[in-house]
């Protein structure tokens, strides 16, 4: 056996061991994480620790922002949230979920302490980050990329020297972060020992998390899982390996990971283990569920294993009945069971779908048509996930929300001192932080020409030179464009590069507005179960609903879609959905307007329309102060269109706000 090879199986066996080699931030003692996050709370966030500042709350609209961002996050946490509340959420916990940079997005509490929580910060929308709050739980186990304890006065703001916070950071399988899960005790009034309950069933919910993280993921690879202790299948003591079909390893668990000792690059399954993938395959297609012992490390050792199967190899198994049921796709074939877990039962979409599948690893550029809301980035994520690139990064920059002057830094990224105001250690652009992964670019009708050019080199050379920077970079991207224009049109008008128009439109797809698929049925269902589950409740639609949504023309698409039927789950307050639980103006549009002359409001085509859509902007801006976002949401239009809406309209804004106001 070549000696790497004995590396990497003494690795996976070190790993199941519990581990040698510990997370960096966890390498340091708690007391000294604390003082040196003290210390920046104090000299780089200038936090005054008696100060009165106002908590930093994000404003209804940002939240609803952020949590459509996060659905697919939120929609694999909540189950190991709620688990970890009904665990100690009677004992005066309150259990908190964060996206990335600290901003709660979801949070369970008993109701007879929901207002003490509420007092000290402790809802949905609040600001963790260590530059919001100074040391905090949250915050600080965000700065070292580790889990920690912080009791009471441990806290730099006086304000939260009432809690006590087990913030445990959740990470993808990339080992970027996703967020935080965090649970808080208030007054605990006891010594910090007292809390390592709470902090080590944070660890364990976060592990869970973490695998079914793992698991969605990898929906279409092959999964093993492998344990030292065969009656024992805690997520902290297995190791989970995606793999496929010949046996190349394709990601990994963080812990085994971080043991090996070379990248694991082109590592297979019998580098691993005394096996071939040939005979797990034969074993798991012969004995599905069945868990089953392989030698490691020349017979010495032996670990066990479970395998799933890939989502599209259920159907094969289906026949004996041995499937479980998180692996069956939805009885009426409403989920496109391996791409993305998108609602597709359309016939010319699941077409294109099975194309695309082909495309998927070919460097072909990939170019989405469609309406806003459509699922274009929905689609490009699933295409990602598709593709060999999916345990790489997945980049999505939408060409209208930045201002032109910014595309060229934040595409291309620039070095020191290439301008006034650049960040002195430079800034690495989308294009070089999408490399080996997917870069989609939203509305790339928008971008600039110049940039045009540049992108042109990228996709024909593999190459971007940043601004300020001599040389040129090599990157490896995979491109996905979207966009709602029409290109061919820009081409004669000059607006759009006709080269790049043709390297972009080869491989071209168009998904359909909502209104003219035939699976809209199908779509309002999955949707449904998809936010009822988001919300952990178990709710179903009156036919009467699903009569009204169907009726309905849906101008917004299935964005407007999820956000009925969210808001109708939120205001439910039985098992039921019924037509009274819709929105106000959603009954309105639907008496006011029978589908075959409903028009969407964003598809005015007379002149009258035009200008009665540009004052309704104005109007719309002038109300909201010119912040963008309360614009949008009261126009009903999504950040893209009103951007692009602007710009049409040669609307210009009062104050240059109106681009920069993303922290509203
Ligand atoms: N097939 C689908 N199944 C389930 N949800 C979907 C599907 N298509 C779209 N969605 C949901 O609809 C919303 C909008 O999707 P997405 O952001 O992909 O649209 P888009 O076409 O990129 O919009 P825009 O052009 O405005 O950026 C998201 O919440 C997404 O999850």
């Amino acid at each position: 056996m070549e000696m790497n090879q004995f590396g990497s199986r003494q690795a996976l066996l070190d790993s199941l061991a519990g581990g040698k080699s510990i997370p960096l931030g966890m390498a340091i003692p708690t007391r000294q994480r604390i003082a040196r996050s003290q210390q920046r709370s104090e000299q780089e966030y200038c936090l005054d620790p008696a100060g009165v500042a106002q908590e930093r709350v994000l404003t209804a609209g940002s939240l609803a922002e952020l949590k459509e961002r996060e659905e697919r996050f939120l929609r694999i946490a909540t189950p190991g949230l709620s688990w970890l509340h009904q665990q100690i959420g009677g004992l005066g916990y309150c259990t908190l979920l964060t996206d990335r940079t600290g901003a709660t997005i979801d949070r369970r509490a008993a109701p007879r302490y929901e207002r003490e929580f509420e007092t000290h910060g402790l809802r949905v929308g609040a600001c963790w980050s260590e530059q919001d709050q100074g040391t905090c739980g949250i915050g600080t186990a965000l700065v070292d990329c580790a889990p920690l304890l912080v009791h009471e006065t441990e806290h730099f703001l006086v304000r939260n020297h009432g809690i006590s916070c087990s913030a445990v950071p959740l990470f993808g399988p990339c080992e970027e972060i996703l967020g935080v899960l965090n649970t808080t005790a208030i007054s605990a009034n006891t010594n910090r020992s007292c809390q390592a309950v709470a902090y080590n069933l944070s660890l364990l919910t976060a592990s869970r998390i973490e695998q079914a993280i793992f698991f969605e993921e990898n929906a279409s690879n092959w999964v093993i899982r492998l344990s030292v202790h065969p009656e024992n299948w805690t997520p902290d003591d297995s190791i989970l390996l995606a793999f496929d079909e010949e046996g190349r390893v394709l990601c990994m668990s963080r812990q085994l990971k971080h043991q090996l000792p070379t990248p694991y690059g082109d590592l297979r399954i019998e580098g691993l283990l005394d096996v071939t993938a040939e005979r797990l395959l034969n074993f798991a297609h012969t004995n599905p569920g069945v868990p089953i012992t392989i030698p490691c490390v020349l017979g010495v050792s032996s670990v066990h294993a479970q395998i799933r199967a890939p989502r599209k190899a259920v159907r094969v198994s289906q026949s004996k009945g041995t499937h479980t049921p998180a692996e069956v796709p939805s009885s009426n074939g409403t989920v496109a069971p391996d791409f993305g877990g998108l609602a597709v039962a359309d016939q010319k979409l699941l077409e294109s779908i099975s194309r695309i599948k082909l495309l998927a690893n070919n460097r072909i550029p990939i170019l989405l048509l469609g309406e806003t809301g459509a699922g274009k980035e929905r689609f490009a994520r699933a295409i990602h996930d598709y593709s060999v690139r999916r345990d790489k990064p997945f980049i999505a920059i939408n060409c209208a929300a930045i201002p032109d002057a910014l595309i060229e830094s934040e595409l291309f990224g620039y070095k020191e001192g290439a301008f006034t105001g650049a960040r002195v250690k430079g800034n690495a652009g989308k294009i070089a932080q999408a490399n080996g992964g997917t870069l989609f670019l939203d509305e790339i009708g928008d971008m600039p020409l110049a940039l045009q050019t540049r992108l042109l080199r990228v996709l024909a050379e593999g190459e971007i030179v940043a601004l300020g920077a001599s040389a040129p970079e090599r990157v490896d991207v995979s491109v996905i464009c979207a966009t709602h224009r029409d290109l061919p049109a820009m081409v004669r008008d000059k607006l759009f590069r006709e080269d790049l128009f043709y390297r972009l439109n080869a491989a071209t797809f168009r998904i359909p507005a909502l209104r003219e698929r035939s699976d809209v049925p199908e779509v309002i269902r999955t949707v449904f179960a998809e936010e009822a589950t988001s919300a952990n409740r178990r709710l179903a639609l009156s036919p009467d609903t699903e009569l009204r949504l169907l009726r309905y023309r849906w101008p917004g698409n299935v964005r407007e879609l999820r956000n009925v039927l969210r808001y109708a789950i939120a205001v439910c307050t039985t098992n039921l959905v019924e037509p009274r639980h819709l929105p106000e103006a959603f009954g309105q549009a639907l008496s006011a307007d029978p589908p075959a002359r409903r028009r969407p409001f964003h598809h005015a085509e007379s002149e009258d329309c035009k200008d009665a859509e540009r004052t309704a902007m104005i109007n719309a801006l002038t109300q909201c102060g010119w912040k963008a976002t309360a614009a949008c949401r009261r126009l009903g239009m999504s950040r893209s269109t009103f951007y692009r809406k602007l710009k049409e309209h040669c609307i210009v804004p009062s104050t240059p706000r109106v681009h920069g106001d993303h922290k509203d």
